[in-house]
């Protein structure tokens, strides 16, 4: 096993330009594969799950370029893919595999779809039953609700009601919703989604909605609960589309900043972001960190933790920031009581089962965790344990946020350091910029 030793740092200020939004790019990309006209995609992310759409897209026979270090071209193809036929692969990218179902299941190809072996235990089912309802073709080739999946040509019933009417659950992932939603220009008619239970992770289907407004689709949205599409739209390129930095991929510097004195100052993400995570920055400041804010930039300074100085321990429902909430819950050891993370059961069914996993290696620490099914509370030890070694379950999350712990002083080694590559490659090497 691959590891990488951190050792104690005692302060952590300075600026960084983060990569591109895993969240932006992968919707970009497919909406301008999907788009009449070609788009210049700048700043799009470069990590596993951004490539892993370029090559299915590819494969679909969509043509694009690379145009400069992190800038793209891709010739949209007016909402047909030419390759009716073929097997993709799409690694553990959530945002590349729902979409791309979606897609292809109203379409005339015959299609299968596999990932990782973690991606085969990730729920598909309730994307499917909605599409199904549309009258998509679509055979699990494993496990009941889970992928591979076989796609089949789409028939579209156009029975006795017109418009295309379905349901989706809201409760599991607001990727399937996000999936439909990107998805169902293709269907010609106007179509009306309705969403059953209470929606999670809501800010990205405002992302969704912000791409396909700039793609030139209208969605009209009530409450959180209905999504109507009129018909006859057409997805039309908007010629450039600027990627902003991963606010997720911000958490851990601003964490550094709040635990290491800072000032750290991350540039690509600011109080213009269309991404939910930005919000992160407000629960920082929740636990005591000073935060500043531009259009394109945040800031974040902080107590030295290292020199046994606390942040404040805060119980927070953080189901609007799935993501960055990992990285409270690391920051959690450097707070003053217990810091409980509430209506994060989504946690379960992602890159690993993240309440479990991170109740694990956060015992390693000597911290005291309490994992329920839906939430998490963490109380810190009086020192943390030297040299835990953390296990990260092919999920770039743990990585990137147990490597706090050396920010705030102590060392640790982190087993399997390159599963960062799904979302921030060059996680170490930049954090090694900031962190000393
Ligand atoms: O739509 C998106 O880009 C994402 C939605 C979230 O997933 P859930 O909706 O499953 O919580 C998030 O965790 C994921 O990293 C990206
Ligand atoms: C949940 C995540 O990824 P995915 O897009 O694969 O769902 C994540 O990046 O934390």
């Amino acid at each position: 096993m691959e590891y990488l030793d951190l050792s104690p740092c005692s302060t952590a200020s300075g600026t960084i330009r983060l990569p591109g939004s895993k969240s932006i790019s992968n919707r970009t990309l497919l909406l301008a594969a999907l788009a009449e006209g070609s788009t210049e995609v700048r700043g799009l992310l470069d990590s596993d799950d951004t490539r892993r759409m370029l090559e299915a897209l590819q494969a679909l026979g969509v043509a694009w370029e690379q145009i400069a270090e992190r800038d793209y071209r891709v010739h949209g193809v007016g909402g047909a893919f030419p390759v009716k036929s073929g097997e993709l692969f799409l690694g553990n990218a959530g945002t590349a595999f729902r979409p791309l179902t979606a897609a292809l299941a109203l379409m005339d190809g015959d299609y299968t779809l596999k990932g990782v072996a973690r991606m085969h235990e990730r729920p598909i089912g309730d994307l499917v039953d909605a599409l199904r309802e549309l009258g998509a073709q679509i055979d699990y080739l494993g496990q009941e609700g889970y992928p591979p999946l076989r796609i089949r040509p789409w028939q579209n019933q156009h029975d006795a009601t017109p418009g295309l009417r379905t349901r989706v659950r809201g409760d599991v992932s607001s990727q399937f919703l996000t999936a439909l939603l990107m998805a169902l220009p293709l269907g010609g008619e106007d179509a009306r989604i309705e969403v059953v239970g209470e929606l999670i992770s809501k800010p990205y289907i405002d992302i969704t909605l912000n791409l396909l407004r700039r793609f030139g689709v209208q969605v009209e949205r009530r409450g959180w609960n209905e999504f109507q599409l009129p018909g006859r739209q057409r997805y039309h390129s908007p010629r450039t589309i600027h990627v902003e930095g991963d606010a997720s991929s911000a958490s851990y510097f601003l964490a550094a900043g709040a635990i290491g004195g800072g000032p750290v100052r991350v540039e690509g993400v600011g109080n213009h972001s269309i991404q939910g995570d930005v919000k992160f920055a407000e629960t920082l400041a929740q636990m005591g960190a000073l935060i500043a804010m531009g259009e394109d930039w945040i800031e974040a300074t902080g107590p030295v933790v290292a020199k046994g100085k606390k942040l404040t321990a805060i119980d927070a429902d953080l189901n609007h920031i799935p993501d960055a909430a990992m990285t409270i819950a690391v920051l959690a050891l450097f707070a003053d009581g217990t810091t409980t993370i509430r209506n994060v059961a989504s946690w379960r069914v992602k890159e690993t089962d993240r309440l479990s996993a991170m109740a694990t290696e956060l015992r390693k620490l000597g911290a005291t965790v309490d994992e329920g099914a839906d939430y998490i509370a963490i109380t810190p030890p009086a020192a943390l344990t030297p040299n835990a070694v953390i296990d990260t379950y092919d999920d770039h999350r743990m990585a990137m946020c147990f490597s706090l712990v050396a920010v705030g002083g102590t060392p640790i080694r982190i087993n399997d350091p390159k599963c960062v590559a799904k979302t921030f490659p060059e996680y170490f090497e930049v954090l090694a910029g900031v962190a000393r």
